[in-house]
């Protein structure tokens, strides 16, 4: 109860900064400006408890692509506690993976994701337990979106409340026809506790993603495009994973030197100020500038005709 008035006070009763919750994040710490730290670790003990599901990760040598597989297909792909511990370690597997391009985040089954696992959430519904959810959740959304692989969410069927949010933390949805984005958190008397309501606005601007978040409108694959949630949408008819590594490997036949520093580019550009996003910038380009590929290219005198 002390974190939650804590965070409490500081939202709602006084911080003019208005979104900072009294928390920074530092190595494998949310420290909370006041007093106390909250260890990832410690709420990783507890969600490791609420079982149900799992979470897979397979990686690709060859090709450069690992692909997370969602699989608790019998509570339609809902997210346990645990399987919240395994996507969290499946994104550590792939921070250390250096030669990796891409990633596909699927699901088993005809139903991409339907959120938090009502049995866990049911578990941890208090104000405290939900912001110990959360900020174990977001770490892991925010560090998969910061992967420097190119990420895809490949979603098949419908993707309501926190499956929605899932899919949004990958640089690109690719959905099947019959596929659908839901944010359904109001209807469940929430706010989004996934990361999706900013990452919303960044993808679709302030007056769409609130109307979106209040109106819980289910928003069909076409939707998505147009609203720029989507990339593309998958032909029905052919496996929609097969798909989707075909179109992400056409997007990543580049050298990976090239397409892990493009992504830090615009990784950076989306959750750093201007300043310090140019200056990385700076850094990285000149880590590829003379660089094998950059001299091979010099080489072969290409024409971009
Ligand atoms: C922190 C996360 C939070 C957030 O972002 O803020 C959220 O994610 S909020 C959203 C939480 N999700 C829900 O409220 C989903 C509620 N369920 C449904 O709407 C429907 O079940 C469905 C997902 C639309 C599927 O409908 P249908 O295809 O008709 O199947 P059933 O309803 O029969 O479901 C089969 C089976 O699966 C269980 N189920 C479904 N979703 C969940 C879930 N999120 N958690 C746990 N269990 C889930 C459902 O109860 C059925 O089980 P049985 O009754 O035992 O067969």
């Amino acid at each position: 109860m002390v974190l939650w008035h804590l965070v409490r006070k500081s939202v709602f009763g006084g911080i003019r900064t208005g979104f900072v919750p009294g928390f920074c994040y530092s190595g494998q710490t949310w420290r909370c400006c006041h007093e106390g730290a909250v260890l990832l670790e410690d709420i990783r003990k507890e969600m490791a408890g609420y079982t149900g599901g799992q979470v897979d990760l397979t990686k690709d040598e060859s090709t450069g692509v690992a692909t997370i597989t969602l699989n608790n297909p019998d509570r339609r792909n809902a997210l346990s506690g645990h399987m919240m511990v395994q996507l969290a370690d499946a994104v550590s597997n792939l921070e250390e993976w250096k030669s990796g391009k891409g990633v596909l985040l699927c699901a088993n089954g005809s139903f991409f994701c339907s959120g938090g696992d009502l049995n866990t959430i049911r578990k941890i519904n208090n104000p405290e337990g939900g912001l110990r959810m959360s900020i174990f959740v977001h770490d892991t959304l925010s560090r998969l979106q910061n992967l420097p692989m190119i990420s895809v969410a490949v979603v098949q069927g419908k993707a309501l409340g926190g499956g929605a949010e899932l899919t949004l933390s990958c640089d690109f949805r690719l959905m099947t026809s019959e596929a659908k984005l839901q944010f359904v958190q109001a209807k469940m008397g929430v706010t989004p506790g996934w990361r999706g309501g900013t990452r919303l606005v960044h993808l679709v601007g302030p007056a769409k993603a609130l109307q979106l978040l209040v109106s819980c409108e289910k928003l069909s694959a076409h939707d998505c495009l147009q609203a720029g949630l989507a990339s593309a949408i998958l032909d029905t008819g052919h496996d929609p994973q097969r798909q989707a590594l075909n179109w992400l490997l056409k997007n990543t036949a580049g050298s990976t030197e090239v397409i892990r520093a493009t992504k830090m580019v615009v990784a950076n550009a989306q959750s750093l100020p201007l300043e310090e996003s140019l200056k990385r910038e700076r850094l990285i380009f000149s880590t590829v500038w003379g660089g094998p590929a950059n001299i091979a290219a010099l080489q072969e005198n290409i024409k971009h005709r």
